[in-house]
C-alpha cells in the first residue's frame, strides 16, 4: 500500500470530460496475464464494469483475485494485457486512471499515528485537495459513512467494523468512478457487515462501479448484480447470479445422505444429472422431469433426503469443485 500511496502522490483529481478519453464502460480489463516465476497465476482475464454496477469477483483462495485487482489499480504490472478506466490506460496513464478509482484492500492500513480525521485529510493531500477543502471533504466523508463521532479517535481505538468504514471513507476521498473492495467485511460481525453493505449499496445508487471480492455467499447474494468466477487464474464463467444458477444448476437440487456413492453416481449417469460429495452427504441436480429420479432416490432408503432451491454455493461447487468459503 505504501507503494500505492507513492503512486498516488502526484495524482490529480480531474473529473472534466476529455474528448476521446471517455467510454460508456467505466472499466475494461483486457487479456490480463501474470506469472510469478514460471507459474501463471492470472491467465487472459477480460471483463468490463459499468458505472452503477456491483461486480462480484469470486474464486477460491489463491485463484488470483488479489493479483488481478493489483493489475486493475496499477500496483502489479501485467505480463500481458491492459486495463482502461474511463478511457485512461492504467499501465501507461496511471496517474489519470488512479484519480478515478478508490481502493479498499484486505488490510486496515490507516496510519495508526493519526486520528481518523487526520488520515482522511492526509490522504486528500495526495489528490491535491488541501487546507480547508481537505478538512471539508474529510468531514463530509465521516458523515457519509456514519463516523461523525469518531473522527478524533486513532484507528486502533475503533472496532473492526468502524475501522473498515474509515478505510472506505478514505477510498472515496477523490469521488472515484470505480471502487475496488477486496474482501472488505472479512472478520466483521453480522451487524457490522450489514452496515457496510448499506454503504456499498449507496455507492451503487450514486453511480459508482464496484468490484467486490468476498468469500461470503450472503454478501454476494445481497449486493452483486453480476459475477465473474475465477479458478486457477482463469475466468470459468460469468453472468447474473440468477442466470448462473439456472444455467449451471437449474432451479432445485437434492441433498441425500446414507447411500453408497456408486449407486448415486449410477442414478445420476442414467438421468443425466450431476452428483458430487457435499459435506457428509451428496448433492444432485434434478432433471427437467424430476419425479422419476426422486422416486428412485426415495427407494434407496437414505438416512436423509432434502429437495431445496439451488443457490450460488452450488454453482460455485460445480464450476470449481470447491466451496467459496
Ligand atoms: N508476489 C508474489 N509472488 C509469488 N507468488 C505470488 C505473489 N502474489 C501472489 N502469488 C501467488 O499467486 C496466487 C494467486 O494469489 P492471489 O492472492 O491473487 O489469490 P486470491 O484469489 O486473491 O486468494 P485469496 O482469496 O486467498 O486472497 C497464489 O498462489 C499466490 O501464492
Amino acid at each position: 500500500m505504501r507503494q500505492l500511496f507513492l503512486n498516488h502522490r502526484r495524482a490529480k483529481v480531474d473529473h472534466e470530460p476529455i474528448a476521446g478519453h471517455l467510454s460508456p464502460t467505466a472499466l475494461v480489463a483486457h487479456n490480463l496475464c501474470k506469472s510469478y516465476g514460471n507459474r501463471p497465476v492470472v491467465q487472459d482475464v477480460s471483463f468490463t464494469l459499468e458505472a452503477g454496477e456491483i461486480l462480484g469477483f469470486l474464486g477460491p483462495n489463491g485463484a488470483g483475485k488479489t493479483t488481478t485487482i493489483g493489475m486493475l489499480y496499477g500496483a502489479v504490472i501485467p505480463d500481458r494485457g491492459f486495463v482502461q478506466l474511463d478511457g485512461w490506460q492504467v499501465q501507461t496513464q496511471g496517474q489519470q486512471a488512479r484519480s478515478h478509482m478508490g481502493i479498499v484492500t484486505q488490510e486496515d492500513n490507516l496510519d495508526p499515528e493519526l486520528t481518523v480525521f487526520e488520515n482522511l485529510v492526509f490522504f486528500a493531500n495526495y489528490y491535491r485537495i488541501t487546507g480547508q477543502a481537505a478538512r471539508l471533504r474529510a468531514g463530509e466523508l465521516l458523515a457519509q459513512v456514519g463516523l461523525q463521532e469518531y473522527g478524533k479517535y486513532t484507528p486502533d481505538e475503533l472496532s473492526g467494523g468502524l475501522k473498515r468504514r474509515a478505510v472506505l471513507a478514505r477510498a472515496l476521498i477523490n469521488r472515484p468512478r470505480i471502487v475496488f473492495l477486496d474482501e472488505p467485511t472479512t472478520g466483521l460481525d453480522p451487524d457490522a457487515r450489514q452496515e457496510f453493505w448499506k454503504l456499498v449499496s449507496q455507492l451503487k445508487q450514486d453511480g459508482c462501479g464496484v468490484l467486490l471480492t468476498t468469500h461470503y455467499m450472503d454478501e454476494v447474494q445481497r449486493l452483486c448484480d453480476r459475477l465473474l468466477l475465477l479458478q486457477q487464474g482463469q475466468v470459468v464463467d460469468q453472468g447474473t447470479p440468477a442466470a448462473l444458477i439456472e444455467r449451471i444448476i437449474g432451479s432445485e437440487v437434492v441433498e441425500i445422505a446414507g447411500v453408497a456413492e456408486p449407486l448415486l453416481q449410477q442414478l445420476a449417469t442414467q438421468t443425466g444429472v450431476w452428483c458430487r460429495p457435499f459435506g457428509s452427504s451428496y448433492l444432485l441436480t434434478l432433471p427437467r422431469e424430476p419425479d422419476e429420479l426422486w422416486q428412485q432416490l426415495v427407494s434407496t432408503q437414505p438416512t436423509s433426503l432434502t429437495r431445496r432451491h439451488a443457490n450460488l454455493e452450488d454453482v460455485f461447487l460445480r464450476l470449481t469443485g470447491r466451496s467459496l468459503q
